[in-house]
């Protein structure tokens, strides 16, 4: 019983697609290391992000050619930030985020960089075709004012992907506070 109870929890947490958190997983795990980064003053940083013009892949391909192109963001997410001080999750749809609490800025955003990069890059295989896809990004890091609180910084890195969104796409906008 109490085995189930343990796997029905950790599949509570899990997006079935991906195999990484849900929103609600990604969130308990860590909201707690968030607020420790902010108490000690450890550079910390949130990103999202969102694949570009997603609706067009699912549109022209179908929706299992988006599941694939999600599940392809996931396993590049886990190939990346495989460190346990990083968390990365899906939160719903298209859009995924990451956590990243130990480093600098610098070392932050050069991983968030080599992620878009080998997603442009990549190809998934869908039926005989290579799918392509972009994603753009939004991260906003901690290092020296830490006074935004957990939804604050969710909020900060949000509003900086809508400007990689509204600028071209296919990039990175981050800011350091
Ligand atoms: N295949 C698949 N599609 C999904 C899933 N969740 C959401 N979508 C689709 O994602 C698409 C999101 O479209 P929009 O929000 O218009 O965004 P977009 O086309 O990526 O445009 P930009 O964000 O501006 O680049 C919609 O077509 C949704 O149906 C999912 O789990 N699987």
């Amino acid at each position: 019983m109490k085995l189930i109870n343990e796997k029905l929890e950790f599949l509570s947490r899990q997006d079935q697609l991906t195999n990484i958190f849900n929103r609600r997983g990604f969130e308990l795990a860590t909201q707690k290391v968030f607020k420790l980064a902010v108490r000690n003053k450890n550079t910390v940083t949130f990103a999202v992000l969102d694949v570009d013009n997603f609706k067009f892949i699912n549109d022209s391909l179908g929706h299992s050619a988006g599941d694939k192109c999600l599940e392809f963001i996931g396993e590049r997410l886990r190939d990346i930030f495989k460190r346990d001080t990083d968390f990365v999750g899906r939160y719903g749809g298209e859009e995924f985020v990451v956590l990243i609490a130990e480093g600098t800025g610098d070392m932050h955003l050069d991983l968030l960089e080599r992620l878009r990069a080998s997603i442009e890059s990549g190809r998934v295989p869908y039926e005989g075709q290579q799918v392509k896809m972009t994603v753009s990004i939004g991260a906003y890091t901690l290092s020296e004012d830490f006074s935004l609180s957990y939804e604050g910084i969710i909020k900060k890195a949000d509003d900086l992907l809508y400007i990689s969104k509204r600028s071209g796409k296919n990039k990175i906008t981050h800011k350091e506070q």
